[in-house]
């Protein structure tokens, strides 16, 4: 296993008090796999995954549980151990483009700049790489000559890709990158990152809202809800056969890339405020199937071979799963 979760536990503290974004969560990630950690806004996806860069805000707090990268622990190690894996081994793609790429600098000068700052490569080297990698993501060597703001929205996402890749790191963690791209340029851009994927065999963690972009893309699937881990798995049997409520309702929410036309029906209300969280299922007020015992904190629940719900009404998912393709099922729901 390149990457291993356990029992990790982020809290930030705020002027409101101690907010447990991340709450126990655990996931694995095989050498030249792509997992997707999916869930709405504000579900701990984006702390999760930075964690294992350790690149966080001043505010959050590493509270318990270890990230293990081929036997060890980032966690623990000291910040000049941490900086010999950044790049080299793990790399970050941000939520925006805009993020990772300079404005006021030429693309390829801050390509190089990784290249030599933190790769120890001549000049002369970096240069002719630079070019290398703007091919892999389908750019033309010229453009290294740009600033940021002369590309577009999709060009800019090819060139962060390119820049995460410039020390071939074995782990890309790539934070929503298709999201602020139109449906037709977010295949393309996700084509060729599989594409490179693959012929690198890159292992990589892929954060997305869009259980779509999990669909097309990932081999595994972790859904997050307010903090948690709901359900993981390998992605064909989490989607077709969902043993989580939360899955079941993400999986109506969104059109399929590229698929066929179906109703699509929202999860009405939003995820709970982290800083006070309701006891029992956290997905409860939002549940069409909630009963009683979902006050009392949801078992785990084998569904298929390395797929787990926690849910106590998951040995009940193929019936619920029916129910829940109904769009009527998902209306007038919230509770609280
Ligand atoms: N710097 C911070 N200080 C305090 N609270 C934070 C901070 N960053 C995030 N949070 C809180 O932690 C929780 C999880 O946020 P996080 O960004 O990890 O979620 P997310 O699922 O990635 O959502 P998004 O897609 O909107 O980034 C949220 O409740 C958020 O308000």
């Amino acid at each position: 296993m390149l990457l291993e979760v356990r029992d990790l536990v982020i809290d930030y503290r705020a002027t409101r008090g101690r907010v447990r974004a991340v709450d126990g969560v655990n996931f694995n990630v095989p050498a030249g796999a792509v997992v997707g950690v999916v869930g709405e806004s504000g579900c701990g996806k984006t702390t999760a995954v930075r964690a294992i860069t350790r690149v966080m805000p001043s505010s959050a707090v590493f509270a318990e549980g270890s990230i293990t990268l081929e036997g060890e622990d980032i966690v623990q190690m000291s910040d000049r151990e941490m900086r010999k894996h950044l790049w080299r081994d793990i790399a970050y793609v941000p939520q925006s483009a805009m993020n990772a790429l300079d404005p006021v600098w030429r693309v390829g000068k801050q390509i190089e700049e990784v290249l030599v700052g933190r790769g120890g490569m001549t000049k002369k080297a970096a240069r002719a790489r630079s070019e290398e990698l703007f091919a892999m993501v389908g750019l033309e060597a010229k453009r290294l000559r740009d600033y940021p703001h002369q590309f577009s929205g999709g060009m800019r996402q090819r060139a962060s890709i390119a820049l995460a890749l410039a020390l071939s790191p074995k782990l890309v963690i790539a934070d929503e990158p298709v999201t602020a791209l139109d449906v037709v340029i977010q295949r393309q851009v996700l084509d060729t990152f599989t594409e490179l994927q693959k012929q690198l065999n890159l292992s990589v963690i892929l954060v997305t809202h869009d259980i779509s972009v999990v669909a097309y893309v990932c081999d595994y699937v972790v859904v997050m809800y307010a903090g948690k881990v709901v359900e993981s798995g390998p992605v064909a049997d989490v989607l077709d056969n969902p043993g989580h409520p939360y899955t079941m309702g993400l999986y109506n929410a969104f059109p399929e890339l590229g698929g066929e036309d179906r109703e699509l029906s929202p999860i009405e209300g939003s995820p709970p405020d982290l800083l006070n969280p309701p006891k029992g299922c956290r997905f409860r007020a939002r549940c069409p199937f909630a009963i009683d015992a979902c006050l009392q904190d949801p078992p785990e629940h084998t569904i298929g071979e390395g797929h787990v719900a926690n849910c106590h009404r998951a040995g009940e998912a193929g019936e619920l799963r029916e129910i829940a393709k109904r769009t009527e099922t998902w209306v007038g729901v919230t509770s609280e």
